[in-house]
């Protein structure tokens, strides 16, 4: 406001007052400038901070692709299984269908009250000790002379036919059943390399429910190793506890991947399940 009024002071310092007015303008500013720019550069560094913080956060959920954690290794699942329902695929269209097996019911189920602790650790002390006889990467569960091989399988498989609604007696053990056993050294044949998205229904053709059960920890036996679900909306895991099982209908509705392990071992044993008798193998040998 002084400013305008003074513009229109007219005589022979009129010029001269002028100039002072604006030269004291300027210093006005300037000097408000310097008074908030400490303020514009703070927040310019809590900016670009918040922005690098977000690229990071995404760079790294592209990185792990982790969306929801169905089962946390800590949690304890039992004496109830956790179940999950999904629709089934067209995929077992495809195949000759065994009513009383065929899934007409698919989905995920997690439950460490089928297989206790101590029988998870017994095995894998089976396979350091020697008893069982074990490959660069995978032991063949025929060899496994365990001591409780058919009673666990028989235990996963009622636990299986409870869930989805079967006759457990017209399902059968099918292959590859095997141990797996997986490091962060890297693979050496196609065979070893475990962490790309599958079906198992289209790359085993025979299985119709597969259960997986670990046998180390997620967290302090190993990092990584994570399973996941890969839906259309979402990555599901299951993070791996020793004695856990977790089964599946096989078909494209449980498209999924076992995420790198970054550091320690990962042991665990698919035992998979078909419904066609003529893919059914005998149960593992014992002593
Ligand atoms: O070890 C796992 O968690 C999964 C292994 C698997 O996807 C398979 O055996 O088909
Ligand atoms: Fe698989």
């Amino acid at each position: 406001m002084a400013v305008t009024r003074l513009r229109n002071i007219k005589g022979p310092h009129a010029t001269e007052i002028e100039r002072k007015i604006k030269r004291g303008n300027t210093l006005r500013q300037a000097s408000w400038w310097r008074g908030y720019r400490g303020l514009a550069a703070l927040l310019l560094v809590v900016l670009c901070t918040c922005a690098g913080a977000g690229l990071l956060l995404h760079l790294s959920s592209l990185d792990s692709d982790i969306t929801e954690t169905l089962v946390r290794q800590r949690e304890l699942v039992s004496p109830q299984p956790r179940a999950y329902g999904v629709p089934c695929s067209e995929d077992y269209d495809n195949y000759k269908r065994y009513p009383g097996c065929t899934p007409q019911k698919c989905g995920r189920v997690v439950t460490d009250g089928v297989v206790t602790r101590e029988e998870a650790l017994a095995s894998i002390l089976d396979l350091h000790s020697g008893a069982l006889s074990m490959g660069k990467q995978f032991v063949n569960i025929y060899r496994w002379e365990g001591v409780s091989v058919s009673n666990v399988r028989g235990r996963i498989q009622a636990a299986i036919a409870e869930a989805f609604g079967l006759d457990p007696e017209l399902m059968y053990l099918t292959k590859p059943t095997f141990f797996s056993r997986i490091n962060s050294t890297a693979a050496r044949t196609q065979h070893d390399e475990y962490w790309h998205p599958h079906i198992d229904k289209v790359t085993y053709g025979s299985f119709d429910y597969t259960s997986l059960l670990y046998l180390s920890d997620y967290g302090s036996d190993f990092t990584g190793g994570r399973f996941i679900f890969m839906d259309h909306n979402a990555n599901r895991t299951v993070e791996p506890r020793t004695g856990r099982v977790s089964f599946f209908s096989s078909g494209s509705e449980n498209l999924h991947r076992v995420e790198k392990v970054t550091w320690g071992t990962r042991y665990a044993i698919t035992v998979s399940f078909t419904c066609d008798p003529e893919h059914a193998i005998s149960d593992p040998a014992l002593p």
